[in-house]
């Protein structure tokens, strides 16, 4: 068994759309920089009509200088091929040079965009969407669209520009031949349609299939010590190589289809041109046609060869540009869609005048639960008093953990409310929710920041003192033992302390900023039983003053609080002191004392 995401499909994708759809959604960040890409496309087209102006000039000198054996006609053609080529090469320098920094400002602003966004997504988004999905979003889909917007975009006007002038003078020189020229563009037109449908079905197959590839590799960067610890890491390059050989077959079916409409591009005109030729060397021979307009129309049908060639891999990446749009607005339409603000629940506005935390029937069910999977919470009530600190005991699976996402709001009931000091928490701002109520959760994530910064992310503007109170009653002092002390930086994710230490680094970043409402879910668990007793002593002050929700596994635990709640069955059960329920209540007594749970759950 592996412990890779089932293949990412996970992220949902609405259907697609026209490419040209699709692209016209990037104008938003296109429009800052919109006079200069003008002016780069401008002097691109300039720059290649002043290449289709070669053949008229090798014209001149056939039938000119050359006929009538003049040197110095000579010399002076030359010298105008040689200005035209060099103000050619000029001009496309220099549109690069007007577009390349404001192009990166574009991938630049729409990456920050899309991190913005990130971080506001409810915690059911991240739940929902593989990580992986988000990371080649924001990086390989991102580039992709640069890379569109500074070339293909561009080239495909240039291109289409000059194919036109290109052939106006074709039809000018010896309009018969021109026909013959133009014959292979109404079966290339078909060709590209059926190509771009084809196409733009396997770029995203394989941009999604690159999602996965992520995901797997972070999974597996992430997971490090599991898959080492249980041997696992054939299982988990197995996944990976299954995922590659996916991403490698949809890759070759993508040059196949490129390859195909490649050499058709190239083989129709080239069999035109071949026709043309044979046809105008009759025509010169019949004395129907000068020397010099063959070559003219010859050297012209030739310059039109690379934007006619180009047209191919044009199209491949404009639709994959197309693909890679649809991935980056899938995130931010999503997030429209399910921001946290627009997926809860309408504000009641009603002023209840009872400081403290209340449950009022609340209910909750995750987006993602099986249909037929019951909901986790089925009708909460809990009241707690201010100052009280109220422990939440149950067996595992039963909900604590989710009830305390409620409190933040890092998911949201799905009826019923949560009141803090008589206000509805849906009617409080994120900033005042954050500034009332601190969390600190079982499984503490810190950052690669230094010790304290990860501390003061609690407090931002909490001083020296502040910061050394929280380590304090952390019992985190073991931060000043560091190399460079709470300066210290912390490795990826705080890898480099052991839980315990990332435990209390957790507890002070909850502690620091002196909240009015503490949520800690077993915020002890990882603890030595002499460590968990300081913190328990230490922490009895900060609780003293603070209204908090405290999830306990451990009698320990469950001794800091004032009451006990019995979280079972998506109910709160019984709510008393913890000696009232050891007496009253078996459930508690069984959970308390060792033995499996009602719910067959492990008390710990
Ligand atoms: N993101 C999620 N999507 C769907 N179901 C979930 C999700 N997270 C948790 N659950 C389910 O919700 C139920 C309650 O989980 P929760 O983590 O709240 O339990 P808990 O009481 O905190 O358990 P423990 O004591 O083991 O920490 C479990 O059945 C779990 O499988």
């Amino acid at each position: 068994m592996t412990v890779t995401r089932e293949p990412s499909s996970a992220a949902p994708r609405p259907g697609r759309h026209s490419a040209v759809r699709s692209l016209l959604r990037l104008w938003p960040y296109v429009r800052p920089v919109r006079g200069r890409l003008v002016v780069g496309a401008l002097s691109a087209v300039v720059a290649s009509c002043l290449g289709l102006l070669i053949p008229l000039t090798l014209k001149w000198i056939v039938d000119g200088p050359v006929a009538g054996h003049d040197p110095s006609g000579v010399w002076l053609g030359g010298l105008a091929l040689l200005v035209l080529g060099v103000a050619e090469a000029g001009l496309f320098g220099v549109r690069r040079m007007i577009v390349a920094g404001p192009l990166a400002r574009v991938e630049a602003d729409m990456r920050a965009a899309l991190y913005a966004r990130l971080q506001r997504l409810p915690v059911s988004f991240h739940d929902r969407w593989p990580s992986g999905q988000l990371l080649s979003r924001a990086t390989t889909d991102l580039m992709l669209l640069r890379i569109f917007l500074s070339f293909p975009l561009t080239f495909l006007l240039v291109n289409g520009v000059t194919i036109v002038v290109g052939c106006v003078i074709l039809l000018q020189q010896r309009w018969t031949l021109g026909l013959v020229l133009l014959a292979p563009v109404v079966p290339m037109v078909v060709l590209c349609s059926v190509f771009e449908e084809r196409y733009a079905r396997t770029a995203r197959k394989a941009q999604d299939q690159i999602g996965d590839l992520t995901t797997v590799v972070e999974e597996s960067v992430l997971g490090i010590r599991v898959i080492k610890g249980f041997g696992r890491h054939r299982g988990q390059e197995r996944a990976f190589r299954a995922l590659s050989w996916r991403l490698w077959e949809t890759e070759l079916r993508k040059a196949g289809l490129l390859g195909t409409l490649w050499a058709l591009i190239v083989i129709l005109p080239e069999l035109a041109i071949g026709a043309a030729l044979v046809l105008g060397v009759v025509e010169v021979g019949d004395g129907e046609l000068s020397a010099g307009t063959l070559v003219a129309f010859l050297s012209t049908a030739l310059a039109l060869r690379w934007p006619v060639e180009s047209i191919g891999f044009l199209l491949a990446i404009t639709n994959e540009s197309a693909t890679a749009t649809d991935r980056f607005f899938e995130v931010m339409d999503t997030a429209e869609a399910s921001a946290e603000d627009a997926a809860a629940p309408v504000s009641t506005g009603v002023r209840v005048k009872e400081p403290g935390l209340r449950l009022e029937g609340v209910w909750f069910r995750y987006p993602d639960a099986p249909a037929d999977a019951p909901p986790v919470l089925c009708g909460v009530d809990l009241r707690v008093r201010p100052g009280e600190t109220m422990a939440l005991v149950g067996a595992t699976g039963s909900g604590k953990t989710t009830l305390t996402a409620l409190v933040p709001r890092l998911h949201e009931p799905t009826a019923g409310r949560i009141v803090l000091d008589g206000r509805d928490i849906t009617g409080l701002s994120r900033e005042r929710l954050r500034e009332l109520v601190a969390v600190a959760f079982e499984e503490p994530t810190l950052f690669s920041a230094s010790a304290a910064e990860n501390v003061l992310m609690g407090a931002p503007d909490a001083g020296e003192e502040r910061l050394l109170a929280a380590l304090a009653v952390a019992q985190a002092e073991f931060v000043h033992e560091l190399p460079q002390g709470r300066r210290t930086r912390l490795g990826e994710q705080g890898l480099s302390l052991s839980g315990g230490q990332r435990q209390r680094l957790a507890l002070a970043r909850a502690v620091i900023g002196d909240p009015r409402f503490l949520v800690l879910d077993d915020p002890l668990s990882a603890l030595d039983v002499h460590t968990e007793a300081l913190v328990e002593a230490a922490l009895r002050e900060v609780l003293a003053t603070t209204t908090a929700l405290v999830v306990a596994h451990r009698p320990s635990t469950v001794l800091l609080a004032d009451r006990v709640a019995l979280l079972s069955r998506g109910r709160i059960a019984a709510v008393g002191t913890h000696h009232e329920l050891l007496h009253t209540n078996r459930e508690y007594a069984s959970l308390m004392s060792g033995p499996a749970g009602p719910e067959g759950g492990d008390p710990r």
